[in-house]
């Protein structure tokens, strides 16, 4: 289920607030500047379905959030269920990063766990199917999909050239909770 924790960014054990009610959610990230949405996701993919595909399916919700908040180029990152690189794949977003602009990620089936790391604190959002997540320019973060990987995420880029991220070099990734998937109790 969806949930944000909030974190001092020093102290991973022990959250300053825990909670699954999207109200407190929705108002807790946009104080910080993100734009958490929940969208219908109701267009079942098959396991093949490729990135074509899944923009077909979603197109009038793709064209909305382009026109609205000015998303220059969309693309599709998807690990269908038991992939079997998954160790590979969930080390590529593990470490702290950036991205010089705003970029936005919906979605469609599974899930994982985004950390953003704003001033002094790490807010951690186990995203699920239907949730649609903004990730303001320059804001530090790492993603984890977790031990045994399964989402497909639109995601909305304003640079025309898509997926580019900047490592910060930090190790604070690491001394998080990480994500273990959508059966775990949540942190
Ligand atoms: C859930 S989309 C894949 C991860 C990604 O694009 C990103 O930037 C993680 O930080
Ligand atoms: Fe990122
Ligand atoms: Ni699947």
């Amino acid at each position: 289920m969806t949930h944000l924790t909030v974190y001092r960014d020093h102290d991973p054990s022990f959250p300053e607030l825990a909670t699954r009610d999207l109200i407190v959610l929705v108002g807790h990230l946009a104080m910080t500047g993100i734009l958490f949405e929940r969208w219908a996701a109701s267009h079942s993919l098959p396991h093949d379905a490729g990135s074509e595909d899944v923009l077909a399916a979603y197109a009038t919700d793709v064209a909305r959030l382009q026109a609205a908040r000015g998303y220059k180029t969309v693309d599709v990152a998807r690990v269908p269920r038991g992939v079997a690189n998954a160790a590979d794949l969930r080390a590529k977003f593990l470490d702290e990063h950036t991205h010089s602009e705003d970029e936005a990620r919906f979605f469609v089936e599974g899930s994982g766990a985004f950390y953003l790391h704003i001033d002094r604190r790490v807010f951690r959002i186990v995203c699920e199917t239907g949730d649609l997540l903004s990730v303001p320019a320059g804001v530090r973060h790492w993603f984890d999909m977790g031990p045994d990987p399964h989402f497909t995420a639109i995601r909305f880029f304003k640079r025309p050239d898509g997926w580019m991220a900047e490592p910060t070099g930090a190790d604070i990734a690491a001394r998080f909770p990480g994500y273990e998937g959508p059966t775990a109790s949540p942190r």
